[in-house]
Formats: C-alpha cells, sequence, structure tokens
C-alpha cells in the first residue's frame, strides 16, 4: 500500500459515532457519546481518568458492543462485530496494554496477525514486509528480533507496524506516549503526524495538553461518559478552556512553607545493581534523603532508573554498596523488612509489579497492611474491617470505577493508579520511592498525587522522586539529581536546577 492508497480527504468521516451507549454490570461508562474522525487529521481524545476515553475507542473496534448507538466508517454503517471485522474495515487500534505475543519475533507477529486476517504470509515474507515498512517509516526496527526482548518505545513501533501492516487507514492510538521518555514520545509523535498527513485518520487519546497543541488537528473531550466537546479545532483555541471542559476548574494549590528536613530516612553508598543479561544498570550511586524532603531523580528512561526501584523494593539484589532505612541497615533485607522499616514504592509499571489485576480492590489496598496486621492475624482476616478501608481509601482519593469488590483489572488506567497511590501513601509511608507517579494521569488527579506527595513529606517522610516528566521533578523536588548510564550527579537545591543545566546533565554534556 503506497501512502497515496491511504488517502479519503474529500470523502465521508472515516469514523462518526453517534449516541453511543455502553454500561458494565449496570453502570453506565458512555452516555450518549460521539466522535466524529475526518481522514487527514490527528484528532486528540481528551477527558478525566475514567471519563470513557478507552471505552469509546474499544467499541469503534468491536473490542466491545455498544448497548445502543451507531457506528459509521467511511459513511458506511456496517455492524462490525469482532476487532478483526474492524480491522477488515481499516480500524486498528494500538492498546495501552500491548497485544503483541512476547516469545515471538515482530516477523512471528506480523505472519501470525496477517494469518488471522486472512491473508497468509510466508515467515520471510513478513520479514521483508517488516523491513520495508519500517524503512518506509523512517525508524529501526530488526523483524527477527523477539518482541519481550525489545524496549517499550520498540515494541509500541511493533504494534504500530503491525496494524498498519494489516492495512489500517484509521488508526487509533490509546495513550501512547504514558509508557515512553519525552524523546520517544516526540519520536512517536511526529511518526503520527506523518501518518495524517499521508491521508490516513488518527485518534490520539491523550492527557497531555501540548500534545493537543503540538500535533493535532482537532480535539473532542468526554466527561462522565459524554461528550462535553466535539471535534474543536485546536488552531487558535486557548488550552486552558479545553483543560477546564476535561476535568473541570482546578484550585490553585498553595506552595507550600519550606520545611528543614530532619533525620537521614534513605542513605545509599555506592550502590551498583545489574540486569538480569548481567549489563551494569546502576553503578556506584550515593544518596542521602531525609525526612521532609523529596530527591528528584531526573533523566531519560533507561538509564538504570526501574533497576533502582527494584533493588530499594527488594526485589533484585545489590551486587555493592549500601543501602540503609529509616536508619536499619536494609541492603540484604527481604521485602517484608523493609515495608516495616516504612518503604513505599510506586513503580512505573502498576500493572505488572504492583496490583494484582484479578483482585478485588479491597484485597489490592489491603496487600500491605495484611503482614503488618491490619486486618488482625492472617488465619482470621477481618474482611469487615478491610471493605471499611477500602471505603474510606475509594472515597478520598477519588477512585471511580468500581466498588470494594471490582477486580482492579477492570479499573481504568489513572483510576488504577490512584488505587495504588491509596494504598502506599498511607500512614505508615516514611520512605517513599515513587517512579512517575502521575504517568496516565489526569489533570486533577495528577495535582492530588502531587499533593498526597508532598503531604506525606511534610508529616515526616522523605521521598525520592524518580520521573522523566522535567516538570513533576522541578514542581516537587527540594534537590534535584540527574541519572545517565547508571550513574548520579551529586544533587543540586532546586533554585540552583534550570532546565538547561538538567537537560546537558541528561544527554551527558555536564
Ligand atoms: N471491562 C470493563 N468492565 C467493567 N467496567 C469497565 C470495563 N472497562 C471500562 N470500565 C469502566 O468504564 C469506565 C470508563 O473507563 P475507560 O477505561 O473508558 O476510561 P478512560 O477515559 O479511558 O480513563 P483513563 O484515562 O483512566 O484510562 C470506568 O468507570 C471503568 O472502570
Amino acid at each position: 500500500m503506497t501512502p497515496s492508497d491511504t488517502s479519503g480527504r474529500g470523502r465521508a468521516p472515516a469514523l462518526l459515532m453517534r449516541d453511543i451507549d455502553k454500561a458494565f454490570d449496570g453502570h453506565p461508562a458512555l452516555t450518549g457519546a460521539g466522535f466524529r474522525l475526518e481522514y487527514g487529521h490527528v484528532h486528540a481524545l481528551v477527558g478525566e481518568n475514567g471519563a470513557g476515553k478507552s471505552t469509546i475507542m474499544n467499541v469503534a473496534t468491536a473490542v466491545y458492543a455498544a448497548d445502543a448507538g451507531e457506528v459509521i466508517v467511511d459513511g458506511y454503517g456496517t455492524a462490525l462485530r469482532t476487532p478483526a471485522e474492524a480491522l477488515s474495515a481499516g480500524l486498528g487500534m494500538v492498546h495501552q496494554h500491548f497485544r503483541l505475543v512476547g516469545r515471538f519475533t515482530v516477523a512471528e507477529n506480523v505472519a501470525l496477525a496477517l494469518g488471522g486476517a486472512g491473508q497468509p504470509c510466508s515467515l520471510s515474507e513478513a520479514a521483508r514486509r517488516v523491513r520495508e515498512k519500517a524503512a518506509e517509516l523512517d525508524f529501526r526496527l530488526d523483524p527477527h528480533a523477539r518482541v519481550e526482548r525489545l524496549s517499550i518505545a520498540e515494541q509500541q513501533r511493533a504494534e504500530v507496524l503491525r496494524v498498519l501492516l494489516l492495512g489500517a487507514r484509521i488508526l487509533i492510538l490509546d495513550e501512547p506516549t504514558a509508557v515512553l521518555t519525552a524523546a520517544e514520545a516526540r519520536a512517536l509523535l511526529a511518526l503520527v503526524r506523518r501518518l495524517a498527513d499521508e491521508g490516513r485518520a488518527v485518534a490520539l487519546v491523550t492527557h497531555k495538553l501540548h500534545e493537543v497543541a503540538g500535533y493535532c488537528d482537532r480535539v473532542t473531550i468526554m466527561r462522565q461518559g459524554r461528550t462535553v466537546l466535539a471535534a474543536a479545532e485546536v488552531a487558535g483555541a486557548d488550552l486552558n478552556d479545553f483543560a477546564r471542559l476535561a476535568v473541570g476548574e482546578l484550585p490553585d494549590t498553595p506552595r507550600p512553607a519550606p520545611v528543614t528536613p530532619g533525620a537521614p530516612l534513605l542513605e545509599i553508598e555506592n550502590l551498583s545493581v545489574r540486569r538480569g543479561d548481567g549489563s551494569a544498570a546502576v553503578e556506584g550511586l550515593s544518596l542521602s534523603l531525609r525526612a521532609g524532603e523529596i530527591l528528584g531523580i531526573a533523566g531519560v528512561g533507561g538509564n538504570g532508573q526501574p533497576e533502582l526501584v527494584d533493588c530499594l523494593s527488594g526485589l533484585s539484589p545489590a551486587v555493592a554498596g549500601t543501602v540503609r532505612l529509616a536508619g536499619q541497615e536494609a541492603t540484604r533485607a527481604p521485602v517484608r523488612r523493609r515495608r516495616r522499616a516504612g518503604l513505599a514504592v510506586i513503580p512505573a509499571d502498576r500493572s505488572d509489579s504492583a496490583l494484582i489485576g484479578g483482585l478485588p480492590l479491597a484485597q489490592n489496598l489491603a496487600l500491605t497492611g495484611v503482614w503488618r496486621g491490619a486486618f488482625g492475624p492472617f488465619w482470621w482476616l477481618n474482611k469487615a474491617r478491610m471493605r471499611r478501608a477500602a471505603e474510606t481509601a475509594i472515597t478520598e482519593r477519588d477512585i471511580r470505577g468500581g466498588g470494594v469488590a471490582t477486580p482492579a483489572g477492570l479499573l481504568s488506567g489513572g483510576n488504577a493508579q490512584k488505587l495504588l497511590l491509596a494504598r502506599e501513601l498511607g500512614p505508615g509511608a516514611r520512605v517513599i520511592v515513587a517512579h512517575s507517579p502521575s504517568r496516565g494521569l489526569d489533570l486533577r488527579a495528577t495535582r492530588a498525587v502531587h499533593d498526597a506527595l508532598r503531604q506525606a513529606v511534610r508529616e515526616g517522610a522523605a521521598c525520592l522522586l524518580i520521573s522523566e516528566d522535567l516538570e513533576e521533578i522541578m514542581t516537587l523536588s527540594n534537590r534535584i539529581a540527574v541519572m545517565n548510564h547508571g550513574r548520579l550527579s551529586a544533587p543540586m537545591p532546586v533554585a540552583e536546577a534550570s532546565a538547561q543545566a538538567l537537560g546537558a546533565l541528561m544527554a551527558g554534556h555536564a
């Protein structure tokens, strides 16, 4: 397929959804929602956590059947019954959790998908098509690489490529940049822009208004399952109006009074950690973090940040160096002892290592409290107490989309993050290790996370904030250091940390 084949300019809308209703177990997720997407456009779909963005896109691609309403593709109101049928109609979706088979190579995944779509091809033919498509889109992707060995950004490219090779003219990307570094996000958005300029239609689900302003032609805003702004032009619009429509008026949070840091709660000396393949992930890292303080670690992803978090959590060993938590030697301490010392962890990949999708909200919230005896002895857990604690957390953290008995896996991405924060930022938290804590959260929820971290620190905790989002680092931290190739720069007070100075450290130029 050549780019010109994808052009649908001047035609009916690529995708027109009208009066869509969808409920799960009687709870409405969409009520009379609509979406209109034209060829040649990147169209942002924005809205608070749980607004129904993923659901409406899953209805478009027939992952879910709507209870009512119409889905019209290219002017034809055909009833699409399965994602495969949606794909043959030209609709392809890249989900928040990728759908590739990890143990297969990129080419095997493509051959599998093409076979499933009634276009069987040999492995060598699939590899050739992967190579050609990647070259056409100006990115590198080894067709013979096993997917599970690829970086997240490469896996995402493989997904986009697979969907395009299957013939998608209408591409739906559900929060694609939430898992990418800033540079990777820019590359993906440039690719998305190019796909639209070549004539495809792209729907981009996002919380980031700078992505709307920088790359999108139109924006649709959803709130509580309804479309509150339909296909508005982005050029010349005021982004603040979009923010207000998406999440309502945001209160100004007063800047907290500076606190005098107290006793050291996290002391790391010369820490070195290796990856599974034996390569150095963290090298000779030292830092001291005191009560009442947030130390921000900025840096491009893939420079040892997840390995540092895993090591501090007790999930992977240090090969050298020492770690002290709240004054206690903890270098080789098991997870339980670290937790007892007051360690709280918000890892970047919440669904893989922090929440259990099949367990109800109440049990996910109780996971770290059970062994502390917060709900009675192991053999006689007080379920009523668990439920009451969960009800309070759900109300206080504004977790929407489920009750105490709802499996955590059914929550929207942002609400799952709120659930994790509710558990980790409880009263016992003394040393908080937070990796990209506002990833996937809407503006209001991001503000709530930042307030919760500030409050925990005001009450005497210490926070190691690891984030690729410089704005997040600059607004929250007292001191800032940069992680590059597993090494940490000397922390500097926030007043001395300019974006240029940090940028130079991140690029390894300082
Ligand atoms: N399979 C499901 N079963 C039950 N409820 C669901 C299911 N999928 C979504 N929901 C609910 O539907 C509502 C809308 O969720 P959806 O994932 O569409 O929100 P979203 O706007 O994409 O949010 P986020 O920005 O947090 O990802 C939420 O209340 C969610 O809990």
